[in-house]
């Protein structure tokens, strides 16, 4: 079943081109002009037949002929116009949606994103909206245009011979009837087409962001494969698209002949009986074929609509999405002193709620104390930060930050207060300078330096030849692990949080830049409130207090030392995970 949004989709479309209602005014202005002119040369053509060539009146055709090509000109300069008017305004109005919709995709919730498809999500911002765009720029002004051209060409007919008109019009109803079946698949159609687009986009884009992946195992044919079975069923679906196309363009062509024969055919007879002068059998063919093109171009923008249609609904519903959870307003805490609880918190996420991640937990941080969470992989360490940062929130319990709720508290400015150190951080392409400065977005460049050296990275930053302008590559890929975590430190150490969260990295740096990532971290640390999810043996000593959590809960609590005397998880996990250390 078509879904409901189906006949607000067009009136939404046209709301899009509300902002633009000055340059499409200018545009319907000259579209007028334009197509007013252009009904005006069969008039010209009855002229010269009837009156110049049955009067032999040569002086009547230059005129005629000059008038002609005046007409021409202005309509030539009005079209032009048309189309620039129309055509810029359908790339402010595009421009603007996918501003909206950008700002909008990136206020959902964290978890819409585990759900949905980046591929998939560029493709609803990119192709998508560029079909809106053909449909305000070019389609609203060929409907205008061929509707106005309709109409005229109508009314003069009338003027012309009015049972020929009628006569003529006897295949206007099958025309307009067959086009709305037809317009009513075609939107479905489209929309399982972008669908499929989109989803062959995301493929395309998994694998590029994987490449390194791909490339060790040599999958690069094996993903080839996975990609043409994608474009396979959007190609199958476009091609029932365009079988449909072609089926109706057939159907549009012929009614229009029949409409021409049948003006030919009767009008001969009228003229014959002399009830229509051969200049005016011309002009009302040359008008029937006018309405006849502009018919069948109305269907085929119908078409073209709601192709449109279908990849609007899916732009609307992206855009009706309300996310699930604001990204700022609510109170600040002043001043923060970074005392953290979790009270009885249970959480699971979003896309598995069948599969309890935290159960029940209960811990507390004091202001400016380190914390160590320790336990077996996928116990939920990861995700105590998370909940912590507010990326997602807990289904039973709470989050305590000072003693408020932290469902009461500003997002925006709660995570202004805390810095996280990712396990594998995120740098975006731009200078090394930009991916420090995202740390604090107005500070200055000596600030830059200051954090970069506090992090241990200027020294290394100073050895590229660009120095801070050195160009880090997409997600950071031309940097090596221990440089990007250094730059990730430096962000942090700029941003000044009260609350601190690390995630150790599972994988080992060489002894130098251990030392330095380490050497950092502390600095940074430092009367900072500090959660951090350890892998190492050094971290856990050097922490004022270590947490075992185990499915789900906080098993164990309390300094490495007498932990290590208890008999439980912490020890063996010491003996088996550390020992290596
Ligand atoms: N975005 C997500 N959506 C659904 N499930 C998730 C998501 N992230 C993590 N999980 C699941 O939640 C559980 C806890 O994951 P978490 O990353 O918190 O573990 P961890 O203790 O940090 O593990 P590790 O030491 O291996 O990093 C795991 O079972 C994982 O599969």
């Amino acid at each position: 079943m078509p879904p409901a949004a189906s006949s607000v989709t067009p009136r939404r479309i046209l709301s899009l081109a509300r902002p633009e209602a000055r340059r499409l005014s200018a545009g319907v202005f000259f579209l007028f002009i334009g197509s007013g002119l252009s009904l005006l040369f069969p008039q010209a053509i009855r002229l010269i037949i009837d009156e110049a060539l049955g009067a032999r009146d040569q002086a009547l055709i230059d005129r005629a002929t000059l008038w002609m090509t005046v007409i021409f000109a202005v309509t030539a300069v009005a079209n032009a116009l048309r189309y620039y008017f129309f055509t810029s305004a359908g790339e402010n109005v595009v421009q603007a949606l996918r501003e909206r919709l950008f700002s909008h995709l990136v206020s959902q919730e964290v978890a819409f994103f585990d759900n949905s498809k980046t591929g998939e999500l560029v493709t609803r911002l990119g192709a998508d909206t560029a079909v809106l765009q053909q449909s305000v720029s070019g389609n609203i002004a060929m409907a205008l245009r061929s509707g106005a051209q309709v109409l005229g060409g109508v009314a003069l007919l009338f003027y012309t011979s009015p049972t020929l008109t009628l006569l003529m019009l006897t295949v206007v109803p099958p025309v307009v009837v067959v086009a709305m079946v037809y317009g009513r698949r075609m939107r479905l159609t489209s929309r399982r087409v972008n669908d499929e687009h989109a989803a062959s986009n995301a493929v395309a884009e998994e694998i590029f962001v994987g490449i390194r992946t791909v490339r060790s195992f040599a999958a690069e044919r094996h993903e080839g494969g996975r990609y043409s079975v994608a474009l396979a069923k959007a190609l199958a679906l476009a091609r029932r698209r365009t079988q449909l196309s072609a089926f109706f363009i057939g159907g549009s062509t012929f009614g229009g002949f029949i409409a021409g024969s049948l003006v030919l055919w009767y009008g001969s007879r009228l003229m014959l009986r002399g009830d229509l002068s051969i200049g005016s059998l011309t002009s009302f063919l040359v008008y029937t074929t006018l309405v006849s093109m502009s018919v069948s171009g109305l269907t085929d923008l119908w078409a073209d609509f709601m192709r449109a249609s279908g990849s609007a609904e899916r732009v609307f519903d992206l855009l009706d999405r309300k996310p699930g959870m604001p990204i700022s307003g609510g109170e600040r805490i002043d001043p923060l002193q970074g005392h953290v609880e979790f009270q009885s918190v249970r959480f699971a996420y979003p896309t598995r709620l069948d599969a309890p991640v935290l159960k029940d937990l209960n811990l507390a941080i004091q202001p400016g104390e380190v914390v160590a969470i320790v336990g077996p992989s996928g116990a939920g360490k990861s995700t105590i930060a998370g909940l912590l940062a507010r990326m997602y929130d807990p289904q039973g319990g709470s989050l305590l930050l000072d003693g408020r709720d932290l469902r009461t508290v500003d997002p925006e400015w709660l995570r202004q207060q805390i810095g996280v150190v990712a396990q594998e951080p995120m740098l975006f392409s731009g200078s090394i300078f930009d991916n420090i400065r995202y740390g604090r977005l107005d500070a200055t460049e000596a600030e830059v330096e200051a954090a970069a050296r506090a992090a241990n990275a200027h020294d290394f930053v100073c050895r590229f030849p660009d120095g801070y302008r050195t160009s880090v590559g997409e997600r950071g890929v031309q940097l090596s692990g221990g440089q990007k975590q250094r730059v990730a430190i430096a962000r942090a150490i700029l941003k000044d949080p009260r609350l601190l969260v690390l995630d150790e990295a599972t994988s080992a740096l060489d002894a130098e830049s251990e030392h330095l990532v380490k050497d950092a971290l502390e600095r940074l640390m430092r009367g900072r409130t500090t959660l951090i999810i350890a892998h190492r043996l050094s971290t856990v000593l050097g922490a004022d207090r270590v947490l075992v959590l185990e499915g789900g809960q906080v098993v164990q609590s309390g300094s490495h030392a007498s932990l290590m005397e208890q008999e439980g998880l912490y020890r063996r996990l010491v003996e088996r995970q550390f020992a290596a250390a």
